[in-house]
């Protein structure tokens, strides 16, 4: 007992000092004591623009044969276990595209610190209703079933897609209004409107989209998120249909300051959303909205 005392009072200007720094320390110490989900130091614009985040990761795949409900895929997950568990991501690709298409997002976001699966689908051909489906095998997979799933927090799980994987994205977060964040990029559906949805949903349009076009598709999704906690639309100026296909900074900070505001309920990351970037003609982003808290 004297001991444990002794060491704890030893242990206290180390603890003092790194909270000081920014740097994450486990929960139950002086820094994470507010926020048990908070993970990485403070973020900074470069961090989050950075090819790869504070942490280091490593990735398995899943193979098809030993799931059901989904295709398999990847799964990326950080390799440190100091700091508890991580909040989970499942994300799919769109209409004749594999998680090849995709998979640059996966060390990016990990990186950052979450357990992401890429997934491939049941067919290449599966529409969005079917695809959020898989969203949430894929979830479920990842929690219960997988080899990271002591890496998972189960009750904090976000999804996002591919155009008709973002419209999968939608149908997940309608389906399961536990997820904590709904990131669709590009979304593509026939259904229009989504009030159902009470997820903090993030939509990422192109500009310049000719398959789902943001007038047809992510505009009038954004505007239908009528019950959603929060919500933001992203439009990337000059943007095809294609944009989520190649690294995109732009693309991955959002999401990354999004799924850590609202996975991790990091509110270091609301300097980024709130009042969020400007659209001005030397800016890669043609449009910006957002409800923020309180507002
Ligand atoms: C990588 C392909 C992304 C995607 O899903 O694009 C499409 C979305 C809808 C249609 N369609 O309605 O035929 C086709 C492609």
């Amino acid at each position: 007992m004297k001991t444990n005392l002794v060491r704890k009072l030893k242990m206290l200007p180390a603890i003092v000092a790194l909270a000081g720094s920014g740097i994450a320390v486990a929960p139950g110490t002086a820094a994470a004591a507010d926020n048990p989900y908070e993970r990485g130091p403070n973020p900074t614009e470069s961090l989050i623009e950075a090819a790869r985040g504070p942490f280091s990761t490593s990735q398995t795949t899943v193979s098809s044969l030993s799931v059901t409900g989904f295709g398999g895929g990847v799964i990326y997950y950080p390799t440190d276990t100091s700091q508890g568990t991580f909040g989970g991501i499942a994300i799919s690709p769109g209409f004749t595209a594999s998680w090849s298409s995709l998979d640059w997002l996966g060390p990016r976001l990990a990186s950052h610190g979450f357990v992401v699966i890429g997934i491939e689908t049941n067919s290449r051909l599966d529409q969005p209703a079917s695809r959020g489906d898989q969203l949430l095998a894929a979830l479920d997979y990842l929690t219960q079933r997988s080899s990271v799933r002591s890496r998972v927090d189960a009750t904090r799980l976000a999804v996002a897609g591919h155009s008709m994987g973002g419209g999968g994205s939608l149908e997940a977060a309608k389906d399961r209004t536990s997820l904590k964040a709904a990131i669709p990029l590009a979304p593509w559906n026939t259904d229009k409107t989504w009030p159902e949805v009470r997820t903090p949903t993030l939509i990422i349009g192109g500009e310049s989209d000719t398959v789902a076009s943001v007038s047809s598709h992510s505009i009038p999704f954004y505007n239908s998120l009528t019950n959603a906690r929060e919500k933001a639309y992203l439009e990337l100026d000059n943007a095809s249909h294609f944009f989520p296909q190649t690294s995109n900074t732009t693309m991955a900070k959002y999401m990354i300051s999004w799924m850590k505001r609202y996975i991790d309920n990091d509110t270091r990351y609301e300097q980024f959303l709130c009042p969020g970037p400007s659209t001005g003609l030397f800016s890669d982003i043609s449009d910006w909205r957002q409800t923020c808290p309180g507002s």
